[in-house]
């Protein structure tokens, strides 16, 4: 079985709300995925119903060839949330110790502690923890029972620069010793520095998968920009090469999936414009592109 995750038509509603609409997807094994979207794109939804928390409306999940629950109960995922509840009067020590016991096989103390930089730590109280230090110990806790597949729900929301690259140094250390990890965020720098793939998901739909260099290849990702002197956004929105166009300020903003194109179309028609400046995109531009072409469908 080389497959950790597999999701075929998987749909949620929650009412009249379709969080999720239809997503099929399959994980190898070994892989770190980034599961990418802005807020409310579905991927805490889709998160949820991975490890059996939530059951779909339509579609079928597998994890480790059985059902989420089968795997959780097996003890091969471990899971960091975005709400967590700690007691407050306990070392990280002895976190860890309650968190190994619930598990067959769980990692050593030592080992878990070092993975997720604790060691220094260990005897500290939880409630005289740093933000960044409790997203440590909350990874400790979701890697403790060795799980092969680790799932992360923004794990690093409200983190500072530096605690980020220490949170990332630890999840790195662990998806290095060949086991799969899942992680949502909308830190598009994240997905691409992290993951080996990129999920990009918005509306509740795949809209993109591949290296993050695939992603910006995908939609050729430059910007347009210009003083626009009055011509009509609307007018510009139709141009060839066009995903999408917005105004800031004097200055019109053209997302380009075909920047030549736009640009000739620009010269040649005579359209009345000032100071053009076109910029490569990074991810942050390619994810916006994709999520207005979805839009347009
Ligand atoms: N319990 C719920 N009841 C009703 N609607 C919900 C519920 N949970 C989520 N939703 C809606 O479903 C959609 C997807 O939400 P979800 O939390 O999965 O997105 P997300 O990508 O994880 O967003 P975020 O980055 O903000 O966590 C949103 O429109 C959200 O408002």
């Amino acid at each position: 079985m080389t497959e950790a995750v597999r999701l075929q038509a998987v749909a949620k509603n929650y009412g009249p709300v379709r969080a999720v609409d239809g997503i099929d997807l399959s994980i190898a094994r070994g892989q770190t995925v980034a599961l990418l979207g802005p807020n409310g794109a579905g991927k805490s939804t889709t998160i949820n119903m991975l490890l059996g928390l939530l059951e779909p409306t339509a579609g079928t999940v597998r994890v480790f060839g059985g059902t989420p629950t089968e795997a959780v109960r097996a003890g091969k995922v471990g899971a960091m949330l975005q709400e967590s509840g700690f007691a407050a009067n306990a070392t990280v020590r002895e976190l860890v110790e309650l968190a190994r016991a619930l598990y067959r096989d769980p990692l050593p103390t030592a080992e878990v502690l070092a993975t997720a930089d604790l060691t220094d730590l260990a005897g500290r109280r939880l409630d005289k923890l740093s933000g960044g230090q409790t997203q440590r110990v909350r990874f400790a806790f979701a890697l403790a029972g060795n799980p092969e597949l680790l799932v992360l729900d923004e794990p690093t929301a409200a983190l500072d620069v530096e605690s980020r690259q220490a949170f990332w140094a630890a999840m790195r250390r662990y998806a290095a010793t060949g086991r799969t990890v899942l992680f949502a965020t909308h830190y598009l720098e994240e997905a691409d520095d992290f993951a080996d793939r990129v999920i990009v998901i918005a509306r509740g739909q795949v809209v993109a998968d591949g290296s993050g260099a695939d992603i910006k290849q995908l939609t050729g990702g430059r910007t347009v920009s210009f003083d626009r002197a009055g011509t009509d956004l609307d007018v510009l929105r139709r141009l060839p090469g066009v995903v999408e166009a917005e105004q800031r300020g004097e200055r019109a903003l053209l997302r380009c999936d075909d920047s030549d194109r736009t640009v000739r179309a620009l010269l040649a028609d005579g359209h009345a414009w000032r100071n053009l400046e076109i910029t490569g995109a990074g991810l942050e531009e390619a994810f916006l592109s994709l999520t207005a072409s979805a839009g347009k469908e």
